[in-house]
């Protein structure tokens, strides 16, 4: 683990409600939560847009803890050289559970049950006798023996999958770019689709776990509906953009959907017909806020005092020991003579290497460089300026 002393104190700004575990990891003394600063260190979000928001330039890293990015602007984050972390798989039994507690109550109509039975209010005795007349309206299906299709089985969608096997449910899943890991923790009884079109002609039920990115913005629109099972039941716990919302709508009216249950809710959802809407309630857990959190904050710390990357969407994962005086951190362009140029300029600064990484990302590469030799600020000044100066560097951080 590495060690550091900060040369100052450093400002960390909140845009939402961030569970108090997590700040705690930030101490006292060398750091200061001030959310009313238009000029912090990091910022650490959980759904807040940030799309309109200016970022100043002192800002070096953006944490968000959860899951979903696309409320933060990671492309231009990425031209500024600002590391933009989530927190991959800390909210996922959230979810899960409620995804699974949405299939069972929603296929036994417990929530049009609820709300009907409220209405028969004033009704006095006759409670329950209304009660036992008016049930034959709400009969439901059981899961057991029907098919769950999940589209995308990443942290949420592979425990979706696990647990509804284990509900006696069949269970088919499309996920074209599954992961390594991911792939690991499935169960082979897991039917793998080919396409996500052989998910919706088979499928009773489905779910869809995917991160709202330009491929998959209104990916469930009038044709897919019409290859779907009449009457499907569709929940959306990953964002609203993933739906045609305008066709779903017809779908649902036609009742070729049957129920439409998500977690996004907007004026267009809330005139839907057969829709249960929930008010973002999938990471809403004491269990989950906490881990979110603590994994935000840590990630955020550790890039501020090492520069050492995990769990960034944008910047390559590097991590070494912080073994020097002082460590130079460059975000570059991913292209030649990068490393040689650095490297020369640490010597034409009289300075020893004492460890490097070089890690790339698509267009983007990250160096660091642990200098053996106490340095004093004029030197860091004039090593930062020759670095910033070469051709092709993004950022320059003397930590
Ligand atoms: N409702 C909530 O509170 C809540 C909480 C957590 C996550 N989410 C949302 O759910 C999404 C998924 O979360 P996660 O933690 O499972 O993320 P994840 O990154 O672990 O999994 C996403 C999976 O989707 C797959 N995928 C991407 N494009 C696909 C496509 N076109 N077809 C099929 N699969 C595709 C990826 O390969 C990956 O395996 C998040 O991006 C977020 O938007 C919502
Ligand atoms: O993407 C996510 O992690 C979820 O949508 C949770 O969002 P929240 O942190 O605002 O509850």
């Amino acid at each position: 683990m590495s060690t550091l002393t900060l040369d100052k104190v450093k400002t960390i700004k909140t845009l939402n409600h961030i569970a108090e575990s997590g700040l705690a990891v930030f101490k006292k003394d060398d750091y200061t939560i001030d959310n009313d600063s238009d000029h912090p260190d990091a910022i650490v979000v959980r759904s807040f847009n940030m799309h309109e928001m200016e970022i100043h330039e002192n800002v070096k890293a953006i944490a968000r803890a959860g899951a979903g990015v696309n409320n933060i602007p990671v492309d231009t984050c990425t031209e500024r050289g600002i590391a933009v972390f989530n927190t991959p798989g800390a909210n996922a039994n959230a979810v899960k559970e409620l995804v699974i507690t949405s299939l069972m109550a929603s296929s036994r109509n417990l929530f049009s049950g609820v709300e009907w039975v409220k209405t028969l209010q004033g009704e006095g005795d006759q409670v329950p006798n209304l009660v036992e007349a008016g049930k034959k309206q709400l009969v439901g299906s059981e899961i057991k023996g029907k098919k769950l299709g999940v589209i995308g089985l990443g942290a949420v969608g592979a425990l979706v999958a696990n647990d509804a096997l284990d509900l006696d449910m069949d269970v088919i899943g499309f996920d074209p770019f599954i992961s390594i890991n991911t792939a690991w923790e499935l169960s082979r009884n897991i039917e793998r689709a080919m396409s996500m079109e052989e998910v919706f002609a088979e499928a009773d039920y489905i779910t869809v776990h995917v991160p709202l990115t330009d491929d998959t913005r209104g990916m469930f629109h009038a044709e897919t509906f019409k290859l779907m099972k009449p009457g499907v039941h569709i929940f959306n716990f990953s964002r609203d953009g993933l739906i045609h919302e305008q066709d779903m709508a017809e779908a649902l009216e036609s009742e070729r959907v049957g129920k439409y249950i998500t977690d996004f809710p907007n004026e267009n959802v809330l005139n839907m017909k057969n829709t249960v809407p929930i008010p973002h309630l999938g990471a809403s857990t004491k269990e989950s806020e906490e881990n979110c959190a603590i994994m935000a904050t840590r990630q955020v710390k550790e890039f501020l005092e090492t520069g050492n990357i995990k769990n960034a969407v944008n910047f390559p994962d590097a991590s070494i020991p912080y073994t020097g005086k002082r460590r130079v951190t460059v975000f570059h362009y991913n292209v030649p003579h990068m490393v040689g140029q650095i490297t020369t300029a640490i010597s034409n600064n009289n300075l020893n290497i004492a460890d490097m990484i070089n890690r790339s990302r698509g267009d983007y590469a990250y160096t660091m460089v642990d200098i053996e030799n106490e340095i004093d600020e004029a030197v860091v000044s004039s090593l930062e300026e020759e670095i910033k100066r070469t051709r092709d560097i993004v950022t320059v951080r003397v930590i």
